[in-house]
């Protein structure tokens, strides 16, 4: 286990998971990632969520060695993923006495998820309502899809420490030790960045509170320097880019478009282009893919046409990117095809609907191979985008 200090009477029960193939069934996690939950050790004791269930053993290790023989009075449930919440009904049947309290969209999700009956022991709480544990009070907020319905927040008044649910969340292990923004960001766009505008909701109630510590429920407590991670949360859930730059996302199958992609990245760097990154959809990661391209803002398609159709790696970049609402940025094509090129006009037809996106001409079109006219355009296409 990671050892993680909170305060005296606030104590790290998580645990690090590094077995894991991918979360969620989906996202690359080299480093792992973390199920944390808290115990608060007062008069009446909470225990802030449960952990995942492939975490179960060490958690109640931990809790055990916290509680030293007392029992929780409260089970605190923000949010009912069973990356935390997978332990709900094991804790309530280990500890009849103990309280469950959770927010009103709680409560039947969690009949969905366990066969167990808590109508004697739920305590409801609805936005601004507040539990006292003798000095500790536990103050809640609503913060609906974000990025589940039911996501609630906690704020502890005396320590001013906020329980952020997944907010403020990174992939990664504790003991990865790595910085924050190297998973926090890939986490954000690939989980929450489809709900900007509640992500915005739950910021101004933030704003409210004088807060010194976050304790989310993956990836590192944090301490220092909130700003700052306030402010990146402010930018992405704004949409607007973080940094001036360029992602190059090239789809291909033998190498020409590749070649292209490649020979653009030059030229745009020997243009003066500032963070130029490019990425093979075939096989790099896909979530660290669409967090570029959120991150950036100008972006570079390149993709060989494919049975009449884009080659589906990036199709899927594409339908990632519509499900995460891009928006706000510059882009522009390049396409290859052998007899009837028409990859461009399917992938432009592809982000038709996203928000304020400026595309940027001309269309690159390589017939198999690239020759002096394509860099021509190429050539055109970097200057029109600087
Ligand atoms: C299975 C398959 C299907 C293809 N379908 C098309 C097509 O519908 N239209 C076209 O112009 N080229 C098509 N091509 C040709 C490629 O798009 C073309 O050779 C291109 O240069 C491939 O670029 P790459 O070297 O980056 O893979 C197809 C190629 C393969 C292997």
């Amino acid at each position: 286990m990671s050892h993680v200090e909170i305060t005296e009477q606030i104590k790290y029960i998580g645990a690090d998971d590094k077995t894991l193939d991918l979360f969620e069934s989906q996202y690359l996690i080299p480093n792992g990632v973390s199920y944390n939950s808290y115990l608060i050790l007062d008069e009446k004791i909470a225990v802030m969520d449960t952990v995942d269930m492939r975490a179960t053993g060490e958690w109640l290790r931990n809790m055990d060695r916290e509680l030293q023989g007392k029992e929780p009075d409260y089970l605190i449930v923000s949010h009912m993923e069973p990356d935390h919440a997978a332990n709900i009904e094991m804790l309530a049947r280990r500890y009849p006495k103990m309280q469950i309290v959770a927010n009103a969209k709680t409560f039947p999700m969690m009949e969905q998820f366990f066969n167990l009956d808590v109508s004697d022991r739920k305590v409801v709480v609805a936005e601004g309502d507040t539990l006292n544990l003798g000095k500790h009070t536990l103050q809640f907020f609503m913060a609906p899809m974000v990025h589940w319905p039911e996501v609630m927040v906690t704020y502890e008044q005396s320590e001013k420490i906020l329980f952020s649910a997944d907010g403020f969340g990174t992939f990664g292990s504790l003991d990865a030790n790595e910085e924050w923004i190297a998973e926090a960001r890939k986490y954000y766009i690939n989980i929450v960045g489809k709900y900007g505008n509640p992500v915005q909701a739950l910021l101004k109630k933030a704003s409210g509170l004088d807060i010194q510590m976050i304790c989310p429920l993956h990836g590192p407590v944090l301490k220092e320097n909130l700003g700052y991670y306030i402010e990146k949360y402010q930018i992405w859930s704004s949409y607007e880019p973080e940094d001036e730059g360029i992602l190059i996302a090239y789809a291909s199958i033998h190498g020409n478009t590749k070649q292209a992609a490649e020979k653009m990245r030059d030229i745009l760097i020997e243009k003066g282009a500032k963070n130029v990154v490019i990425m093979d959809l075939s096989r790099d990661d896909m979530a660290r893919a669409v967090e570029n391209a959120f991150r950036y803002s100008k972006m570079v398609l390149a993709c060989a046409t494919y049975d009449g159709g884009i080659f589906p790696c990036m199709e899927d970049f594409l339908n990632h990117l519509k499900a995460k609402n891009y928006q706000k940025r510059t882009v522009a094509f390049m396409e290859n095809g052998s007899w009837a090129p028409a990859a461009a006009k399917l992938m432009k037809g592809m982000l038709e609907k996203q928000k304020d996106l400026t595309i940027v001409e001309p269309v690159v079109t390589i017939r198999s191979t690239m020759k002096p006219e394509t860099v021509g355009v190429m050539e055109e296409l970097a200057d029109a985008l600087l």
